[in-house]
């Protein structure tokens, strides 16, 4: 099964993913491809919408949130949206070099704000404009490289056979340091129960 709406609140989502790039580098065409499999040629770029997506993940009923930012600039909002977030799909056009080079300091940003590493997948959509290249594989993937993340070419126009896989990578990342994070909460409040027994057991004791 699998649907998409546009966010209701109900159970909380096992993921929140926020779509973040320069403006016009097609975050809303990947986000209306993944959940619809549809390229939309007509749609507003203002919208600014959480989408709930819920699909069988790795054969577990999976909740997602998708956050598809708009392209204009509004440095406490989009704060506001960076900590909301989990996980992020950092995008730029292959044909478009300023969003390419937006990207290191986008994840700088997110690193700050965020306090840690961010986990994020690197996305260069648009390969279907393959004569206006203005970016080459090899220094995206120096790039994900750089920033320890996945790598994706794609085109949210043209099949974009492997969108939905970029958006699950980073949902698995996610599960994967929350369970790591909540397992060593529960190993340091373990650690703190055992350590009150002993004091109290050595009092007790003399
Ligand atoms: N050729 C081509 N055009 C694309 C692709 N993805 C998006 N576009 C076009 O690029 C333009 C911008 O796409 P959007 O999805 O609105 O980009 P955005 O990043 O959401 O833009 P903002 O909301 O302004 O930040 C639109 O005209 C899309 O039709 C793609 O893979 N290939």
């Amino acid at each position: 099964m699998m649907t998409s709406v546009a966010v209701g609140k109900t159970k909380s989502a096992d993921s929140k993913i926020c779509v973040l790039g320069n403006p016009g580098v097609g975050k809303s065409a990947l986000v209306v491809r993944f959940l619809t499999n549809r390229f939309i040629w007509e749609y507003d770029p203002t919208l600014e919408r959480v989408y709930r997506h819920q699909t069988l993940l790795d054969e577990e009923p999976t909740l997602m949130e998708i956050l598809d930012t708009a392209g204009y600039d509004d440095s406490i909002h989009q704060e506001g949206n960076i900590r909301w977030a989990e996980g992020y799909i950092l995008v730029y056009a292959i044909n478009d070099r300023l969003s390419f080079e937006a990207v290191a300091t986008l994840k700088q940003h997110l690193d700050q704000v965020k306090k840690t590493s961010v986990q994020c997948v690197l996305v260069g959509n648009k390969v279907d404009l393959l004569h206006e290249r203005r970016v080459t594989t090899d220094e995206g993937e120096l790039l994900a490289q750089e920033m320890a993340c996945a790598f994706f070419e794609t085109s949210a126009s043209d099949g974009g056979e492997d969108i939905p896989e970029l958006f699950y990578e980073l949902h698995r990342d996610i599960k994967r340091r929350k369970m790591a994070e909540c397992k060593g909460r529960r190993r340091s409040s373990a650690q703190q129960v055992k350590h009150v027994l002993n004091r109290m057991l050595n009092k007790i004791g003399s």
